[in-house]
């Protein structure tokens, strides 16, 4: 159930009455996370659930990035600490995202990128039910190959690889033909450190999502040998109707 205070859409399926006395079936809805260590495929991965499942994606990442781009207050604050290389405060990252959600009452949705932090999850936990999580678990040589072989259109957040994914001309967004880019925390002497944090971060949350029975882990090297796994799981979990959001059923 996703609350926020006006609407409150069940996470299953619900009826609701319309102008015309018509009800409308609401199909149920859809919310999971992905988690994973940096260079663990969380955005490839989610890319392909959102295709294949019409899901909305949503990265912390990038929302953090339109906000500063669009000069919010949120955006701004939250600058201050990524320019430095740290972590946005939970309060901030609260206050960015959380509204976003509530905008989302009607949409099935795969979040990559948020919770990074137990008060974060317990946040998240209070505005709506999830129905799973996803968490990679990727060997550390692989995080260090893939990272290192890494570009980013910055404006967009597109990834590529060199070998796995690579643009269609080098160094170059395919869409908008703007030059790549890679992340100086992307670099092999920042990833330990890096892992570190985030298994020290994760472990809680992890324990949280297992408690309550909604997390699936899935090990290995390649994606693509991970993702029939998550594809057959995700065609378990998700009920074609609400493979396009919610679907509105006339019922006399
Ligand atoms: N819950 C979150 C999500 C994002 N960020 C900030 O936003 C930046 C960009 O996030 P993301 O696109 O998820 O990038 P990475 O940290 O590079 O994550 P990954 O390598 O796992 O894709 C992060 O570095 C971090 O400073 C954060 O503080 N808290
Ligand atoms: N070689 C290789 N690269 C991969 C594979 N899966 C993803 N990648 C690449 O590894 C990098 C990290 O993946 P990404 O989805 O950005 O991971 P995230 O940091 O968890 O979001 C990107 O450059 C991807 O294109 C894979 O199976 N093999």
């Amino acid at each position: 159930m996703l609350r926020n205070g006006t609407a409150s859409v069940r996470n299953d399926t619900d009826t609701v009455r319309g102008v015309a006395g018509y009800k409308w079936r609401m199909a149920k809805l859809f919310r999971a996370v992905i988690m994973g260590p940096p260079g663990s495929g969380k955005g490839t991965i989610s890319e392909r659930i959102a295709q294949r499942f019409a899901l909305t994606r949503l990265s912390s990442g990038d929302f953090v990035r339109e906000n500063i781009a669009a000069n919010t207050d949120a955006g701004v604050l939250a600058k201050t600490y990524i320019e430095r290389g740290l972590l946005v405060p939970d309060h901030v990252m609260t206050r960015l995202l959380l509204p976003r959600l509530e905008e989302m009452t009607r949409h099935s949705w795969l979040m990559d990128g948020f919770p990074r932090t137990l008060a974060q999850a317990k946040a998240l936990n209070s505005t709506c039910d999830l129905d799973l999580v996803i968490s990679l678990n990727i060997p550390y040589e692989t995080l260090k190959e893939r990272l290192s072989d890494r570009w980013i259109h910055p404006a967009s957040g597109r990834v590529y690889n060199m070998g796995f994914n690579p643009p269609h001309v080098q160094g170059r967004d395919d869409i908008s033909g703007e030059p790549l880019i890679q992340h100086d925390d992307d670099k092999p002497e920042a990833l330990v450190a890096r892992l570190r944090h985030y298994k020290d971060m994760a472990k809680p949350i992890i324990d949280l999502y297992k408690s309550k029975g909604i997390l699936h882990t899935f090990s290995g090297t390649e994606t693509d040998r991970i993702w029939p796994y998550i594809n057959s799981l995700l065609s378990t979990k998700i009920p074609s109707t609400s493979q396009t959001d919610t679907q509105r059923i006339p019922m006399p």
